[in-house]
């Protein structure tokens, strides 16, 4: 696991387009590499940010985006459409404006799926689909994914994994379903930390005082997972914490952010 690096930016709104271009070249590189790409979304206010961000960035259509694999880090187990669905959100905001092969946009489970109005089936397709994408030089249940976007909630949590929550103790499954989360809707889908934790890289978005408190915490090389779910998100080979001034004012003493000035 690699040891976080955080970047600030000056605001929100700067914060949101400079990780759009970030996404871009990531997913640029992969591809240059490998043929493909893939990325894993996450819900919230700076993560959808970040997709309207990527839809209008001049350099969008260098990625090829029928050649990148989406997948979510958690959702919100609503019906198909909801709009509080982070799925819908990313679709708005990004997805249906590029060419993405709808095969490869590997949508979490909603309510009125298939698999019914439990969130467990639908949690266990997911790993299956997850365990399906991955190839051997992985090594783990699922893709080593280019990049993983995550948010991060006033108390800490990432994804849907909430502080405390018996998720947060999962070293087998990579999807779980989560029920009573503290953040509505209660009923979720989320990937626990050995799936996240199989990404090449991790970025955790941050932005606003209201998430200073939370990024100090993940932060503090003292913080244990399950108390500072956020702590347990790094990624194999590089960790950002990407944050606007805001979120970035209460750092830990020896943590400095590049571009805080
Ligand atoms: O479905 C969700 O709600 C999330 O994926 C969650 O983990 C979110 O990213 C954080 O709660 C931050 O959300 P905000 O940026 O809106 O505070």
């Amino acid at each position: 696991m690699s040891a976080p690096s955080v970047v600030v930016h000056p605001d929100t709104g700067l914060l949101a387009k400079a990780a759009a271009a970030r996404v871009v070249t990531r997913l640029v590189d992969a591809q240059a590499a490998t043929g493909s790409a893939s990325v894993v979304l996450t819900g919230g206010g700076i993560g959808i940010a970040v997709l309207s961000e990527l839809a209008q960035a001049p350099a969008r259509d260098a990625v090829d985006w029928s050649a990148v694999d989406v997948w979510w880090g958690d959702e919100r187990f609503l019906p198909t459409g909801d709009p509080e669905r982070n799925e819908t959100q990313a679709r708005e905001a990004l997805l249906d404006q590029v060419g993405v092969d709808p095969a490869r946009v590997h949508a979490m489970p909603a309510s009125d799926g298939p698999d019914g109005a439990v969130p467990e089936p639908g949690a266990e397709r997911y790993a299956e689909a997850l365990r399906a994408a991955s190839r051997p030089e992985d090594h783990a249940d699922v893709p080593a994914f280019d990049v993983c976007l995550l948010g991060i909630g006033p108390d800490t949590h990432v994804a849907s994994l909430f502080p405390e929550q018996p998720a947060l103790y999962e070293e087998e499954r990579t999807v779980v379903a989560v029920h009573g989360a503290p953040k509505p809707p209660p009923t979720r889908v989320s990937l626990t930390f050995p799936a996240i934790r199989a990404a090449k890289e991790v970025w955790v978005l941050a932005s606003g005082e209201g998430k200073a408190e939370a990024v100090r915490l993940a932060l503090s090389p003292e913080a244990g997972e399950v108390q500072v779910p956020a702590a347990g998100a790094r990624g194999r080979s590089r960790t950002l914490f990407l944050l606007d001034r805001a979120a970035a004012a209460k750092l830990p003493e020896g943590i400095s952010g590049q571009g805080l000035l």
